[in-house]
């Protein structure tokens, strides 16, 4: 299992800030890169191998690498990919350079394909979220993916096995923003972030707490936990923000054991606890 990161760069306090009111000014760059470390370090804790996408000094969202480069699992014979996906935002365009060259590396190394976002499809990670039980893949449709990213992704996923389904969301950033799932395929969603369209997704469970709808799955097996003192008694480890103490507690209640991180300078960014990186699980 590797996880890629992208050092924040000094700027992040300018990032790009849409559904909230402007806290940059309390942005601490000394926190935000305490905190990073800290996050990598839970997963490194659970067997993860650190991998890093060269820095991207100029862009202040780079950090936020999970929107730049999509791992993409193959069901087929054709093989697993690494794409680089293409954003709107003129001032996160930057980021793609010095990730394509890394990606385009790390594929060839590891027998995956390297593709890119045609010219014309717009297309972030946080849009995109992956239900490997379903073999599906949810696709926001934001002010970050378009309909021609939608279709574009659609061409690439199927033929790897994944069924592709389009999600408009209105009254958050990225789809990710308002819901990601568990292993089983629950999906974690909070209600006033939900589109009408997203409300009817099935297997929602309703989390209220907003930053309580990212999870990250920190392992396959429960015996992994057994570096958290719990032996094989849960489900496996998941992470969420430390800003979502409800959530983390339903969730244990669940059977899950569940680490705790604190990300509140890049929340205060709309970033959250999957926007840090990208697993890359096979
Ligand atoms: C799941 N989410 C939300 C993400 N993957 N990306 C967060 C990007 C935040 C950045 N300030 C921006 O506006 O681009």
């Amino acid at each position: 299992m590797s996880l890629l990161t992208r050092l924040p760069s000094s700027s992040l306090a300018h990032g790009l800030l849409t559904h909230i009111s402007d806290a940059r000014s309390s942005i601490s760059p000394a926190r935000a890169l305490a905190q990073w470390h800290a996050y990598r370090a839970v997963f490194a804790a659970y067997g993860w191998t650190l991998c890093e996408v060269p820095p991207c000094e100029e862009a202040p969202d780079s950090v936020f690498v999970e929107d730049v480069l999509l791992y993409l699992p193959s069901f087929t014979d054709v093989p697993a990919a690494l794409l680089l996906t293409r954003t709107p935002t003129p001032s996160r365009a930057p980021e793609r350079v010095g990730a394509a060259a890394f990606a385009s590396s790390l594929a060839a190394s590891r027998g995956l394909a390297f593709l890119e976002m045609p010219e014309d499809a717009h297309l972030e990670g946080g849009d995109i979220l992956k239900l490997s039980s379903s073999r599906t893949l949810y696709v926001g449709q934001t002010s970050r993916t378009s309909a021609r990213g939608l279709a574009a992704l659609r061409e690439l996923a199927e033929p790897r096995g994944w069924r592709v389904l389009g999600v408009h969301i209105d009254k958050a950033l990225h789809l990710k923003s308002a819901m990601t799932a568990l292993p089983d395929g629950t999906i974690l969603a909070h209600a006033p972030l939900l589109s009408e369209e997203a409300r009817r997704l099935p297997r929602l469970r309703e989390v209220h707490e907003a930053e309580g709808v990212a999870v990250v799955h920190l392992n396959r097996t429960a015996t992994a936990t057994a570096a958290a003192g719990e032996g094989s008694r849960t489900k496996g480890a998941l992470l969420i923000s430390a800003a979502a103490p409800r959530t983390a507690q339903m969730l244990r209640e669940m059977g899950w054991h569940v680490e705790c991180v604190h990300i509140d300078e890049f929340e205060k960014l709309e970033g959250c606890v999957t926007c840090l990186s990208v697993r890359m699980r096979s």
